[in-house]
């Protein structure tokens, strides 16, 4: 066995169906006073539902989440929150919401619980994501974690099949890449690998009753181990494309993480076999696919865009999105920079064109 180090983060995890009604208790644990909440506009109604749970404990709601945390927004629920004599953050929603959270806890130092509404993983990490003039920076402090997390299935039953599907497909690709960090542990190697069988197992129950609370929980269960996995060790080529492609051409996060997985993993697959193995015993595919094919067919079969050109990615931004790619290269298991351009290239053209890897 390699050697390795392995840092506990502190976050208290409560799961269940119906988990939403240890809210007011897991808020006194905090030692907080007055919560604000925040949710996007489309999650109003499930922040007030927070709020009136919450009562006099409720600072007010703050319903103005929008992807990817522009400035302005962080701002404005900053004020909003001293304002209201708020001393903690309660974020209900997706990853843009909790990324909101993150926001105001960075310069205040506010407590955050976080209560996900989908399994894009914020909630488990130190990684915040702030967009200034276009541009966004991410950066990891600790006082972003949020201190609570609320995971209620619950709560999930309304996200639409299409973006539980590619949600869950983002949190894969957080243990997808876990397996074969530079800085992997085996504890991190368990929650992957369980991580992405829960979720694998869970999308085509979902596809076919959104209300089925036992596979929503699954999912959750899926989506928390994979973000810790984020939260704990080192992403790679995988995440630095999709960061690219969302950044630099305004494509959605999770259908993005959903369409280059499978090219990004079939790239790195000679490089990593162990942690190959591992994806495709989890996905179920072991003896007959590979981990990247099973990882398009997991997109294909759940009826999830599997090329770049049916997001809205245009021919002619190939290019440019492969010298944005090997721009700034970092780790990964096979090394990739401005030598490797023209695999980059390819890479990118099979995951627009939707190829099915071997
Ligand atoms: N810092 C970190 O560690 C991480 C950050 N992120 C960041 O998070 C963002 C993406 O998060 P993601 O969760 O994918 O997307 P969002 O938070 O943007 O939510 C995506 C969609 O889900 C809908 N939705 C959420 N919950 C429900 C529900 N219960 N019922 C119905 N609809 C629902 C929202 O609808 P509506 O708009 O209608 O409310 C929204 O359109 C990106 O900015 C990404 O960079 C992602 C992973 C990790
Ligand atoms: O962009 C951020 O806010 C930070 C990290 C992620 O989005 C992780 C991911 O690519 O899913």
């Amino acid at each position: 066995m390699k050697e390795f180090i392995y840092n506990g983060q502190l976050a208290r995890v409560v799961f269940g169906a119906g988990a939403l009604k240890h809210l007011e208790r897991e808020i006194e644990l905090l030692g907080a006073r007055k919560a604000l909440v925040l949710s996007t506009p489309e999650q109003q109604t499930q922040a007030q539902m927070v709020a009136d749970r919450l009562g006099a404990r409720a600072a007010g709601i703050f319903p103005k989440a929008v992807m990817h945390v522009p400035i302005e927004t962080a701002r404005e629920a900053r004020e909003a929150a001293y304002r209201l004599g708020a001393d903690c953050v309660v974020a209900i929603g997706g990853g843009s919401t909790t990324g909101l959270g993150k926001a105001i806890a960075l310069d205040s130092g506010m407590p955050i619980l976080v209560i996900p509404t989908t399994y894009a993983g914020s909630e488990m990490t130190s990684i915040y994501g702030i967009t200034e003039a276009g541009l966004k920076k991410t950066g990891k402090d600790p006082r972003v974690l949020p201190r609570t997390v609320i995971y209620d299935p619950e709560l999930t039953l309304t996200l639409p099949v299409a973006m539980s599907v590619t949600s869950g497909i983002n949190a894969i690709a957080h243990a997808a890449e876990g397996l074969y960090a530079q800085d992997s542990n085996p504890v991190m190697d368990l929650m992957a690998e369980e991580g992405i069988r829960a979720i694998a197992q869970a999308l085509p129950a979902i596809r076919q009753r959104p209300d089925d609370v036992a596979a929503r929980g699954d999912a959750l269960y899926g989506a928390w181990l994979c973000g810790t996995v984020l939260g704990n060790v080192g992403m790679a080529l995988h995440h630095k494309l999709c960061h690219t492609l969302g950044g630099s051409f305004n494509l959605p996060h999770a259908e993005v993480h959903t369409i280059v997985l499978p090219q990004a993993i079939a790239f790195n697959a000679e490089a990593a076999p162990q942690a190959m193995a591992r994806m495709a015993r989890a996905l179920g595919t072991t003896g007959h696919a590979s981990a990247a094919a099973g990882l398009f067919e997991l997109a294909r079969s759940s009826g999830a865009p599997v090329a770049l050109k049916d997001i809205g990615m245009q021919a002619a931004d190939l290019d440019h999105a492969a010298d944005l790619a090997v721009g700034n290269p970092y780790w990964n298991p096979r090394p990739f920079g401005p030598a490797q351009r023209s695999a980059i290239r390819q890479l990118l053209q099979r995951a627009y064109e939707g190829v099915r890897p071997d």
